[in-house]
């Protein structure tokens, strides 16, 4: 079954196999979300153009479910993204007759950055702290990812922390047991989506707390 083999070795190595999860691939235009999605999908490399219009594609066998949004970054797509992620807690606060509130949530956020574009390290901070803020996101785990490493010069893992303001609120790589602490897991990991690095153990990572 090349099929199975195929997508069981995707979401295996991402640490997703038999979960169902609904991921939002956040972050400013031009942070590779699009780029990263159809990675996963069909691990084919595709140039692609800016995302005008949000896009949700899901991966599925059986009874898994992968389920990616990506939210394009520019100024008026950006004011969608919360249309997307609340949209789970107006359900949940709308009735229980509603559909299962589950299948609306948000399980983990993927935010981007690009770590080249030290410009707009400002301007991504500002729009990760609206999201850390927001109610609807609470405890929600998200994984940032400091894409296009590839690139010499981009940022290190310690310059982008130290540029989201995010040096001493990281949860910890690896297996980190937060229990019933109520701490937000959050870690920022380095990678190159066109190399296909990186991405992986964060992915790895942020499984462990998607139940
Ligand atoms: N060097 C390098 N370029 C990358 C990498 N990932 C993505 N890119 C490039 O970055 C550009 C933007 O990628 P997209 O995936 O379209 O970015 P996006 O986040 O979907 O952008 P919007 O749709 O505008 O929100 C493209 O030219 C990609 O080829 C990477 O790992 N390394
Ligand atoms: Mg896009």
């Amino acid at each position: 079954m090349f099929i199975f083999d195929w997508f069981y070795g995707i979401l295996a190595s991402l640490g997703l196999w038999q979960k169902d999860a609904k991921i939002l691939f956040l972050g400013l235009d031009n942070a590779g979300k699009t780029t990263l999605l159809h990675m996963l999908k069909d691990e084919r490399l595709v140039q692609h153009q800016p995302t005008q219009h949000p896009t949700s594609e899901e991966l599925s066998i059986g009874k898994i479910k992968f389920k990616a949004f990506d939210l394009g970054g520019h100024q008026i797509a950006r004011r969608v993204w919360k249309d997307y992620y609340a949209k789970g807690l107006r359900i949940r606060m709308g009735s229980s007759l509603i559909a299962p509130s589950f299948l609306e949530k948000v399980d983990a956020v993927v935010y981007l950055v690009d770590a080249y574009d030290k410009e707009r390290f400002a301007e991504s901070k500002r729009e990760l702290d609206a999201l850390l803020s927001d109610e609807a996101l609470a405890n929600v785990p998200f994984l940032i990812l400091g894409n296009k490493i590839d690139i010499p010069y981009a940022a290190s893992e310690d310059e982008l922390r130290y540029h989201l303001g995010l040096t001493n609120f990281t949860t910890g790589k690896g297996k980190v047991n937060l229990g019933d602490s109520n701490v937000r897991p959050l870690e920022v990991f380095m990678c190159s989506i066109v190399r296909k690095m990186g991405y992986g153990d964060g992915f790895k990572w942020v499984s462990q707390y998607i139940k």
